[in-house]
């Protein structure tokens, strides 16, 4: 099967002096569900900020879906993440909406400037968002503001939001790092469905070495802006932790094997 997401040779260099990322190269399949890990620093948000042009790549290529992403027009690039859905650390929403608009949001990207800020949307998308925040387990809160919502409720707006763009992709920036763990686990339960009952890919940055051993179909350890481990999670040896965290190592050694580690830490 071809890759629905090809980096390759991919280098950001912050300034003159921060070279964040230093010829990554990586290859995502259509359904994967592929988790980004290494210490604080290493170029994961980067990485994923490249693959949407957040912030421009200063060289290699990063084809999605067949297009060759650096060299996109605005046009092009707006279509482009309409099929490639965000979620963040802090969640992105607007406070002082509700559930509902804020999951209807992600159909802007569709509209003409004038539709969206009108906030016209069709039956059909309407009911789509129904839909989706019922699967979210959000249809009690579906009119309530969004800063009535605990953390984990509003993640899984943001997730509600990025799925009603039908996207092929979601690009999860940290998506746990607020979040205490069992909201973490109902999150990243979501996610998990969404990977392999919808088959929409995800490309997740992970702190959590336990966490990226439980969900992922593939693990990509990332270190000073270069790849140095990328294979499945059962692979993974306490040296590979090593040679992803150096010094951090030691504090997440854990039993690479014990794939419940994850559970217990989220009660
Ligand atoms: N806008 C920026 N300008 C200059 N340097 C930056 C910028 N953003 C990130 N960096 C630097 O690039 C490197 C990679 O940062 P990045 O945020 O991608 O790492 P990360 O792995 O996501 O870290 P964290 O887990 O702490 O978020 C770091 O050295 C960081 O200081």
């Amino acid at each position: 099967m071809t890759a629905l997401l090809e980096v390759k040779d991919v280098s950001k260099q912050y300034g003159s002096d921060t070279l964040a990322l230093a010829n990554i190269s990586f290859s995502v399949k259509e359904g994967e569900f592929v988790s980004v890990i290494g210490p604080s620093g290493a170029g994961k948000s980067t990485l994923l900020r490249c693959i949407n042009r957040m912030i421009d790549a200063s060289s290699g290529t990063i084809t999605f879906d067949g297009v060759n992403v650096p060299t996109l027009n605005k046009r092009e690039l707006r279509r482009l993440r309409t099929k490639i859905g965000m979620i963040f650390q802090h969640y992105n929403l607007v406070n002082r909406l509700s559930v509902m608009e804020n999951v209807l949001h992600g159909r802007l990207g569709f509209k003409s400037t004038v539709a969206g800020a009108l906030g016209i949307y069709t039956e059909a998308e309407k009911q789509q968002a129904v839909e989706i925040l019922s699967i979210l387990g959000l249809s009690e809160q579906m009119y309530k503001r969004c800063d009535q919502l605990s953390g984990g409720q509003k993640q899984r707006v943001g997730i509600g939001r990025a799925l009603l763009q039908n996207p092929k992709m979601l690009l999860c920036d940290e998506p746990i790092a607020s979040l205490d763990p069992n909201a973490s686990k109902i999150i990243m339960d979501h996610l998990q469905n969404i990977s392999s009952s919808m088959g929409i890919t995800v490309l997740i940055n992970l702190h959590q070495v336990e966490i990226a051993l439980k969900y992922s179909d593939r693990i990509i350890g990332v270190s000073r802006g270069e790849v140095v481990y990328n294979g499945s999670p059962d692979k993974m040896t306490n040296e590979d932790i090593v040679r992803i965290y150096g010094s951090e190592a030691e504090t997440l050694m854990i039993d690479v094997g014990d794939k419940d580690v994850g559970d217990k830490n989220a009660g």
